[in-house]
Formats: structure tokens, sequence, C-alpha cells
């Protein structure tokens, strides 16, 4: 299976350490890495890792796009990226690791206009002929249209193609009228589109009954593990206790270990458990990048998978 992982708004990741940080006070760094990132980034570099064959695309600025090609380079990742005029846009994360809280602040990206979106587009269906499975992740940039994720899971459907969507806000909401394969909203998300306030696996299980017709749904709860859903199946997965150094880009691990469990065939359980482990991996380092196989299988083996009774999307 040839993946194809789309990032139209990537973002160069400053992540500064900086423990019992106090805002409007003087604070310390101890530590600081800057990284190529945005979801699809991140995703494609996991299942880099994994060992999958994987392309990426979107729209990069020409100005700072070294370190995206250094990445590529390193880990084998066919590079699409069209480029664009511009820088692409800093995403600065503060890790407090003292207190195990990681704090975001994601600037918007470059503003787009129609003809760079349409060559995006172009690019995305010149992919499908030789490509199987899409994975559209992240926010939109400032000009794109909000139906964005919409035209492409649409066009991509209509060829027979696999779309995994991970997003939020409008573009989600309208992103799953075109029924993608898979989505994964975290609780936040998953809020926001069911304007319901949701914060336990209880209420996740409740609202997603709003959401019918997709072959994959996962609910990602941060620490409190992920929900899945696969054909009349529910699963809890609550993932192993480990030492957090940045839950960013946690979502995107749990992304690839869902394309990685598509790729090899998996019921939902070990689904779950593949993701999970991908997940808890990611989180004990800075950046997107899976530990080794034996660290990876451990993990799988310390994730609790329970059966839940209601299982029906
Ligand atoms: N503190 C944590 N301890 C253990 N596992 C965690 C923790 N935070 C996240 N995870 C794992 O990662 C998965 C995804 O996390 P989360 O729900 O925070 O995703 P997200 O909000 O989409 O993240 P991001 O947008 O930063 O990629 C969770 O379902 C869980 O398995
Ligand atoms: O603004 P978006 O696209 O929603 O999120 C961007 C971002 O926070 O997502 C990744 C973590 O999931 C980071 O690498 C990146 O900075």
């Amino acid at each position: 299976m040839k993946v194809v992982t789309v990032t139209l708004n990537p973002a160069l990741d400053l992540t500064v350490r900086s423990d019992h940080l106090q805002i409007g006070q003087v604070n310390q760094g101890q530590d600081m890495q800057l990284n190529p990132a945005g979801k699809g980034v991140n995703v494609a570099s996991i299942l880099a890792d994994w060992g999958l064959r994987v392309t990426v695309t979107g729209l990069l600025g020409e100005e700072n796009s070294e370190t995206f090609e250094r990445l590529f380079a390193k880990k084998g990742i066919a590079d699409h990226f069209i480029r664009i005029p511009g820088s692409t846009r800093l995403g600065l994360k503060i890790v407090d690791e003292a207190r195990q809280e990681t704090t975001d602040i994601n600037l918007k990206g470059i503003q787009v206009a129609p003809p760079q979106v349409e060559s995006l587009r172009k690019k995305v269906l010149t992919l499908a002929e030789t490509h199987d499975l899409f994975v559209l992740a992240g926010s939109l940039p400032p000009g794109a249209p909000e139906d964005l994720y919409f035209t492409l899971i649409r066009d991509l459907k209509a060829l027979g193609k696999k779309v995994v969507l991970d997003t939020s806000g409008r573009p989600l909401e309208l992103g799953l009228k075109a029924r993608p394969t898979a989505v994964k909203p975290n609780l936040h998300e998953l809020s926001q589109l069911t304007q319901k306030t949701l914060s336990t696996p209880e209420d996740a299980l409740d609202a997603v009954k709003s959401l019918q017709g997709l072959e994959w749904l996962v609910v990602s709860m941060g620490e409190q593990g992920a929900l899945f859903f696969h054909e009349g199946e529910a699963v809890h997965a609550i993932p192993p206790r480990v030492v957090v150094k940045s839950t960013v880009g946690a979502g995107d691990a749990m992304v690839a270990g869902l394309v990685a469990a598509l790729h090899e065939g998996l019921e939902v359980q070990e689904a779950a458990r593949l993701a999970t482990a991908f997940s808890a991996g990611s989180i004990q380092q800075i950046g997107a990048n899976l530990p080794e196989a034996n660290v990876l299988q451990e993990l799988q083996s310390h994730v609790q998978v329970v059966t839940l009774a209601s299982g029906r999307v």
C-alpha cells in the first residue's frame, strides 16, 4: 500500500523546555530543538520509521524549506511538496517537564492564493494514479477554502482511494460530509463538532452516536487513551504509563499507527494496540519518531484494550 500525507499548513516546531514556567515572568530555558513538522509531515516521519514507503505533499514556504528537505532525504520520504513564496510558519511548543505540561502557540501560516490551491489539488490527483491511501492532516492555511478537505476527499473516494482525515473546526465538519475512510478527532475537536462539552470516555461514547457511516473512527483523549470504532465494534485503548517528554504530535503518531494497522489489515483490537503504542513511543521524545522495534513491542504488550458493549457508529 503506497501512502501520501498531505500537509497544507506545515510548521517548523521550535520546542523549548522550561520547567516551572510562569507566564508573564522571566523564565529559564533548559533545552531547545527545531523540527520540521506539521501534522502530515509528522505522520510521514513516523510511517517511514515503521518501514512504509511514504510520499509527502502540501504547500511549503520556499524560504526555509531546507530542514524539511533534510528530514525527507534522511528518512527516504518522497518529497512532492509544492514550493510557494514565503517562510513556513513557526510552531512554538513550551515543554514544562517538571509539571508534565506542554503549551502550544501555533501561528497562522502563509497566505495562499487560488492558483496555489489548484496546483495542490492537481498534485493530489496525479499522486492518486500511483498511491492507495491519503492522510489529510492539520489546519488549512489562510486563503484556502474551508471545504478544501471535502473536495479532496470526494475526488479521492471517487477514485476508490482510502482517506484518513485529521483536522478540526469547520474543515473537519465539512470533510466528514465526504465520508473519509477514517477520522481521528481528539476530545476537544469532537466537542466542537457535536457542540457538547466532553471530558470523559463515557461522554465521547455518547457523542459519537451522531457520527454515522465511517469505516474507522478514533477519538483520542490524551492520557485517558482512545476509543476505536470499526465495523460495529468498539474498544477503549488505555496507554501504558511512560515518562513524557512532549505530547506534541501524540495524535499524529496515533494516526500513523492507524495507517500502519490499515496496511497490515488488523482487526480493531490489534489496531488500537498498535496505534496506542505508536503514541506512547513518540511522546517519550521530542519530534515525530518511533522508538526501536523492541521498545515498540514492549509498549504494545502494555496497552490495555477493553471491548465496549455499544460499538455501533
Ligand atoms: N500524557 C499521556 N500519557 C500517555 N499517553 C498519552 C498522553 N498524552 C497522549 N497520549 C497518547 O496519545 C494519544 C493521542 O493523544 P491526544 O489525544 O493528546 O492527541 P491530539 O490532541 O490529537 O495530539 P496532537 O494534536 O498534539 O497531535 C492518546 O490517545 C494516548 O494514547
Ligand atoms: O495548526 P495545526 O495544523 O492544527 O497544528 C500544527 C501542529 O501543532 O500540529 C503538529 C502536532 O500535531 C505540530 O507539529 C504542529 O506545530
